[in-house]
Formats: structure tokens, C-alpha cells, sequence
């Protein structure tokens, strides 16, 4: 499939938020940064009841989210305010090359990556201990695809899996209003449903600056959704005051 045709598909897994693409890329900014390369002992913590999904809460400084923020906004695709949604196939920007080699960076320092396989850890054993197996950690790259969006306040995205032609390992980076996104197991919707009942949703709270790695169970068997809309976005009690969020996601295309 060419990109074009990727990126149809896209369209109609992600609904139309992508009407108004734009291709990332143009220009070879750097995402500016105002602090030194990697210095930071980054707070890693695992979802327990999703394997395979882990959040870092403390992964870009506010500074480093501005500069972030400021590279996403150079790239021009966003200045007419109905675009909501930028992509890039293959090269990345170098601003999202950097973001990659902090994600790949935060993930090595963590001494949360196991000796195991990656078939050992996706079939049973120490599978919550890995922040990302080694063999998602290796590739090289580590990311070629990369999505931003951009939520006003109310639009969020659908329950989702991400489209299996990309591999395992995605990366989620926060920007600007907190949200809560909800994970859902893939079965709720088939056959499990009458035995169990409806599973409740597992409440993620991505704050501005945070990273979301989801592997193996994550990635596959559950979706993954942010209901923006009035009443839906509550955490500990309290309802979230929206603002406009930027997102960054990374992900590896899979041998065509
Ligand atoms: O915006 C987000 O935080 C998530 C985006 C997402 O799930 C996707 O692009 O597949
Ligand atoms: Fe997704």
C-alpha cells in the first residue's frame, strides 16, 4: 500500500478528525530544547491491570514541552485552526527523532527492561516487569510513523486499536490539557460479554508532558479512547477543565 492509501485507511479507522492533514517534515527544525540532552531520573509506573502499558508522568520538562510544542507549530501544518491532524511516514522530523531517542533513552535508564525474549515475555512470564521488551527497544528505528493532534476542548477519538500494520510498541506524548483516556478490553464487545458482564474502563490520567508506552496486551487486546465530551472526563472525583491538548504519537510501520 502506498501512502496514500495508508493514510485513507487511517482516515477511516481514526474517523475524520484527519480531513485536514498535513505532512510533518517540511522543514528540519530541532525540537529546541532549553535543557541539556538526557539528564533526568524519569518516574516510570506500570497500569496493573493492563499489561504492557506503562505511563511516565515526568517525561518532558515544561520547558521541553514548549520547545516541543513550538517545533510542532514551525512545521506550519497547523496554522489555519480546522487542522487538526499532521502526519509523517519514514524520515522524521528531527525534532521527532530526539523525542525518540528520549523515549528510547527513558525506557534503558528505568531498569525496567528484562533479559527475557520478546516471545517469552508476550506469552507469560515477567511480562509485567518490562517497561518495553529489548527487541522493541533495538529496532531500529525506533519509530517511523509519527500522528499529531490536536483536540479543542469536547473532541477527543474513538475506541480504538491501533491498525495492526503497525508493529507493537507505541508511543503516546501529552501536550497542553490533561485528559483521561480510557482503556477497554478488546472481548467486551464479542463473546466474553455475557459471562463477565461489562468490564469497567480503566481510567488513565495523561497529564501535560507525560508518555504512554503500550506493548503486547495493551496494544492488542485492548482499545484505547479519550471521550472528551461534557461529563466524561472526571478524575478522583473532580471533572478535568479542558483545554485545547496536543498530542504526539509514535509507532513503527510493518514490513508492507
Ligand atoms: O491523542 C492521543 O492521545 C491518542 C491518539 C491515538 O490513539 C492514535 O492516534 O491512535
Ligand atoms: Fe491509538
Amino acid at each position: 500500500m502506498d501512502e496514500d492509501g495508508l493514510k485513507a485507511v487511517l482516515r477511516e479507522a481514526f474517523g475524520d478528525s484527519s480531513d485536514s492533514d498535513c505532512e510533518l517534515g517540511g522543514s528540519s527544525n530541532g525540537f529546541e530544547k532549553s535543557q541539556p540532552i538526557f539528564v533526568e531520573s524519569y518516574t516510570w509506573e506500570p497500569i496493573t491491570e493492563i499489561s504492557g502499558l506503562w505511563i511516565c508522568r515526568d517525561f518532558l520538562s515544561p520547558d521541553q514541552q514548549s520547545s516541543l510544542l513550538s517545533s510542532i507549530e514551525k512545521e506550519g501544518c497547523f496554522a489555519d485552526a480546522s487542522h487538526n491532524q499532521a502526519m509523517r511516514f519514514g524520515d522524521l522530523p528531527s525534532w521527532a527523532v530526539e523525542l525518540s531517542y528520549y523515549v528510547r533513552e527513558s525506557v534503558r535508564s528505568s531498569g525496567y527492561v528484562s533479559e527475557l525474549t520478546y516471545e517469552e515475555e508476550t506469552i507469560d512470564k515477567g511480562k509485567e516487569a518490562s517497561l518495553f521488551p529489548p527487541k522493541l527497544l533495538q529496532r531500529e528505528p525506533l519509530f517511523n510513523q509519527l500522528i499529531v493532534n490536536i483536540y479543542q476542548p469536547g473532541e477527543g477519538i474513538g475506541a480504538h486499536v491501533d491498525l495492526m500494520r503497525f508493529e507493537d510498541g507505541i508511543a503516546v506524548i501529552s501536550l497542553e490539557s490533561s485528559c483521561v483516556m480510557h482503556f477497554s478490553r478488546v472481548e467486551n464487545e464479542v463473546d466474553c460479554f455475557e459471562e463477565t458482564g461489562k468490564e469497567p474502563k480503566i481510567p488513565v490520567l495523561l497529564i501535560p508532558g507525560s508518555l504512554v508506552l503500550m506493548w503486547g496486551e495493551a496494544r492488542y487486546m485492548w482499545k484505547h479512547e479519550i471521550n472528551r465530551k461534557p461529563g466524561f472526563q472526571n478524575w478522583q472525583g473532580l471533572e478535568i477543565d479542558q483545554k485545547r491538548r496536543t498530542s504526539v504519537t509514535l509507532r513503527k510501520l510493518g514490513q508492507m
